[in-house]
């Protein structure tokens, strides 16, 4: 017995090799193997970021940013673990991790601000689903946590401090996340409402007007499917050649992570999509271990504790 307090952080994990991209990708896709064309595809986009995505150094680091932060004010009082969806450690494994050390308040945050059934609803169901048979462990759960100060203003003052650009008629700012399938959101999944207020409250932090940025969304699966749009690489090409926009700034909201989907999807895609139409792109940096990332888990903890 323990009065230790457990913080699970939980996130989608990433294949540590390219190796594991297999196991995770059939993981991914509900335990069927991905069709040779799609895997072969994914690889190419691993190997062009340089092999592996940086996001599990940067999930490591989060986690011991937190656990600084939290002994610093609470010596001894929390342990901080890490369990991903897809890959080891498994949320599961981590949660099986904190009942052996005898840890009964379990803090489940997910590595994602924005609260989605689909996606971060189901990192905490994995996570109970451990915890049937022990009824003296409490679980307590974090939904969205985009609204924190700290994480909006990550993001406003990089918008500020880009006020100059901004204020060229030949500037635009794209705000993205990644795309839903449509049906998702129709079965009534907040995803999309919760990434659309969140981009809200940054622009208006920062004093943007609303004629000098769009949404869109961004690494929409490559299915049959209806996903939510406009998608990110269209609006830029409109804006380019309709609009006369020269400078695209790219705030990729929806993430707070460099991972494929950035160092990808914006950094190679985008990027090559604009210049391709003789425009420039300008990235926000991701919040990643920044001091502000860390100090929003941390009030998230504390909010967790006094509920
Ligand atoms: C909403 C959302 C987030 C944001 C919220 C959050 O951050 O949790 C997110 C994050 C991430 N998604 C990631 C990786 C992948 N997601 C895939 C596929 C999919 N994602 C989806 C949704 C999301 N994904 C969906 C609906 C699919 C279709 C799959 C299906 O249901 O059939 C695939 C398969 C291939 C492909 O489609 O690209 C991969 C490799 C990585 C790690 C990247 C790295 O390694 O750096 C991260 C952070
Ligand atoms: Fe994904």
């Amino acid at each position: 017995m323990s009065n230790k307090k457990a913080v699970l952080l939980m996130s989608y994990g990433t294949p540590y090799e390219i190796s594991d991209i297999m196991g995770y990708y059939t993981n991914i896709r509900n335990h069927h193997e991905p069709p040779k064309p799609l895997y072969d595809e994914l690889v190419s986009r691993y190997k062009a970021i340089g092999g592996t995505s940086p996001l599990a150094k940067i999930s490591d680091a989060q986690a011991k940013g937190l656990q600084a932060q939290l002994d610093q004010e609470f010596p001894g009082e929390y342990q901080v673990f890490v369990g991903y969806k897809y890959i080891h450690p498994f949320i599961q494994d981590a949660v099986k991790d904190i009942l052996a050390a005898g840890i009964k308040t379990i803090y489940g945050i997910p590595l994602a601000p924005h609260y989605s059934a689909f996606n971060t609803g189901d990192y905490h169901a994995r996570a109970k689903e451990v915890l049937v048979n022990h009824g003296d462990v409490t679980y307590v759960e974090a939904k969205s946590w985009w609204q924190n100060d700290d994480l909006i203003h990550f993001w406003s003052d990089q918008l500020v401090a880009l006020k100059p650009q901004i204020d060229q008629p030949d500037t635009k700012v794209i705000l993205s996340a990644h795309s839903l399938p449509m049906s998702i959101i129709d079965g009534g999944d907040s995803y999309r409402d919760e990434v659309e207020a969140n981009m809200r409250t940054v622009v208006k932090t920062a004093g943007l007007t609303p004629d000098q940025y769009t949404i869109a969304w961004q690494s929409a699966g490559r299915t049959e499917q209806k996903w939510i749009g406009p998608d990110f690489v269209t609006v830029a090409q409109n804006l380019i050649e309709q609009d006369n926009i020269k400078h695209i700034i790219s705030a990729s909201v929806g993430f707070i992570n460099d991972n494929l989907e950035i160092l990808y999807d914006v950094d190679i895609e985008l990027k090559q999509a604009i210049e391709t139409k003789g425009g420039k792109l300008t990235r926000l940096q991701m919040p990643n271990d920044d001091p502000k990332l860390i100090s929003a888990l941390k009030a998230e903890v504390l909010k967790l504790a006094k509920a």
